[in-house]
């Protein structure tokens, strides 16, 4: 049975929670001070990826603590289950088995007492032969021209996972033009479709469920553009595919379902691009990239599988990230590509983190009565640096960072590449060390300060320091790279999950506004005044009403 431990009853948690001020270690300065082996001693290396925690409030007492926490919690039951394929997602009695379909080793996978693998590599080769014809101009549209361009149209999970991946992996893409329409705001597709022509044009309709409002809505808009440019019907059939799990749903929509590229319940949306979803990733960069891609996650899944959990790169990110939210009253948690090419990685596990660990009833159907899931927030640095930078560092929220850079990069100009490093590397010892009065007072004096000006300037320009990040150094962002840290951050958010007693793979919290949006939307449809609602939500209808009939 999956374990149910509350964590708050654990021995770990209340000696920690007990005896934290004592435990938690000295400021991060004096921590390194007196421990010359601190680095060596709280850094991971995995492949081409280097992780350092050592600049976290940590010291051997408290990991051997959060790692007792762990093992009470029974995380590595948990972790064969899901591995083991049982319905750990209980609420919807489904498998978690994203891990399947980058799986790369012989052992069978039962779902339902049915091996899953040869139907991974099935719609797997099917996604190869397919992009193949895409990309080499074999497939032709109703007029017989080839295809150049890609519309995913698809939301949530079945958006954020390809456009971040074919964003950060711009460097092996191919001559395709590859478009992501989402929001069912006609402005998305509107402008999609002004640049792009419906002959040589393939629209991937991307969904799991094949009922999502906005892309439902979207896909009717995108076969109506087709349809207006003076297609018949039957071209349908050579400008649409489906990537769904609902073969019904598709075939009512139009799609010969000898286009759809399927895959399964026991694959959540946010946990689908290694699946069907990830159709426009294989038509951007390749199979054999994509291929890389799943094997780089692949290895990540095997590193957290079998490593102790004392050098559990999932693991010890979870741990850390637990420290602060359940000890520091963290709230959020930053993730801060040092890289341009991964500016949609935070978006990405804004949904994997949030929709996963956004949870207040735990696994027993009570409330719980500690924080689960952070905030998950974060942009590209150096950009970062010149937004919001001054509250990580001198605000009074406490903001745990991730900090990625690749050694290596694809543009290779002047020394763009080692100014970006220097400010990476810049950014989380300042965050650590800070810069004490001593130091401000010195500096001010050299710059020829009068007294009183330092007195008066002083407090300003002390930064506390001991704010703590992790930073992972990857030697260069490559598909296999790419797959392996996703996959780590995917981990993580299980971890956590476990140990917050939640379930991590249903997502209920987003259906009541769906519901409610399904009632507010015949209202619109007319000119009558509302009054089926709270007062503010019939002044905005109606406000609305009055304004769009100028
Ligand atoms: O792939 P689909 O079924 O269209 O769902 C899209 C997204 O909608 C959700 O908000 C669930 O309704 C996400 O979990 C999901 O990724």
């Amino acid at each position: 049975m999956f374990p149910r431990i509350n964590f708050t009853q654990t021995a770990a948690y209340k000696y920690l929670s007990n005896h934290y001020i004592d435990i938690a270690p000295k400021h991060l300065r004096d921590l390194f001070r007196e421990d010359p082996d601190r680095f060596e001693k709280f850094s991971i290396t995995f492949g081409d990826i280097f992780f350092d925690y050592s600049k976290n409030r940590i010291d051997d007492t408290t990991k051997a603590l959060l790692l007792q926490l762990a093992r009470e919690c029974q995380l590595e039951d948990a972790m064969k289950a899901m591995f083991a394929g049982e319905a750990i997602n209980e609420t919807e009695n489904r498998a978690v088995l994203h891990t399947a379909l980058r799986n790369q080793g012989s052992e069978l996978i039962l779902v339902d007492g049915a091996d899953v693998m040869p139907e991974v590599h099935a719609v797997l080769a099917k996604m190869r032969d397919f992009s193949a014809k895409i990309i080499n101009g074999d497939w032709k549209g109703y007029t017989g021209k080839a295809i150049t361009d890609v519309v995913n149209i698809g939301i949530g999970g079945s958006d954020l996972g390809p456009v971040m991946v074919t964003e950060a992996l711009k460097p092996y893409k191919n001559h395709l033009n590859i478009h992501f329409v989402s929001n069912v705001d006609g402005t998305h597709i509107a402008e999609t479709l002004k640049g792009i022509d419906p002959e040589t044009t393939l629209f991937l309709i991307a969904s799991k469920t094949f009922t999502t409002q906005e892309t439902m809505a979207n896909a009717h808009s995108a076969r109506q553009w087709l349809l207006d440019s003076g297609a018949d019907h039957s071209a349908i059939a050579k400008h649409f595919v489906a990537l769904s799990t609902n073969g019904k749903a598709v075939a009512d929509f139009g799609i010969d379902t000898q286009n759809m590229f399927e895959f399964w319940d026991w694959v959540g949306g946010r946990y689908s691009l290694w699946s069907a979803i990830g159709l426009s990733i294989v038509l951007s960069i390749g199979y054999d990239n994509f291929s890389q891609l799943l094997q780089g996650a692949y290895a990540s899944d095997e590193h957290f599988r079998h490593t102790p959990l004392e050098d559990n790169i999932p693991v010890i990110m979870a741990l850390v990230g637990i420290w602060y939210n359940n000890f520091f009253d963290a709230e959020t948690q930053a993730i801060l590509p040092y890289d341009q090419y991964l500016h949609r990685f935070a978006a990405y596990f804004q949904q994997g983190d949030m929709e996963s660990n956004g949870k207040y009833v735990d696994r027993n159907g009570n409330a719980v009565d500690y924080q689960t899931g952070p905030i998950i927030w974060g942009e590209p640095g150096t950009n970062g640096q010149h937004a919001f930078y001054q509250l990580i560092h001198q605000g009074t929220k406490l903001i745990p960072c991730d900090f990625i850079a690749p050694t290596q990069t694809h543009n290779p100009l002047g020394e763009h590449h080692t100014l970006l490093l220097s400010n990476f590397f810049a950014q989380t010892e300042a965050l650590m060390n800070g810069k004490d009065e001593a130091e401000v007072v010195t500096e001010l004096k050299t710059s020829g300060k009068s007294g009183d000006e330092i007195e008066r300037l002083k407090a300003f320009k002390v930064f506390e320091g001991n704010r703590p990040s992790n930073s992972f150094l990857v030697k260069k962002i490559t598909p296999y790279t790419l797959g392996s840290l996703i996959a780590l951050y995917e981990h993580k958010i299980f971890v956590q999950g476990i140990i917050w007693n939640i379930f991590s793979f249903d997502q209920w919290g987003v259906e009541l506004g769906k519901q409610l949006a399904g009632k507010i939307l015949p209202e619109l449809r007319n000119d009558e005044s509302v009054e089926s609602h709270d007062a503010s939500t019939n002044g905005l209808i109606n406000q609305y009403k009055q304004w769009r009939a100028k």
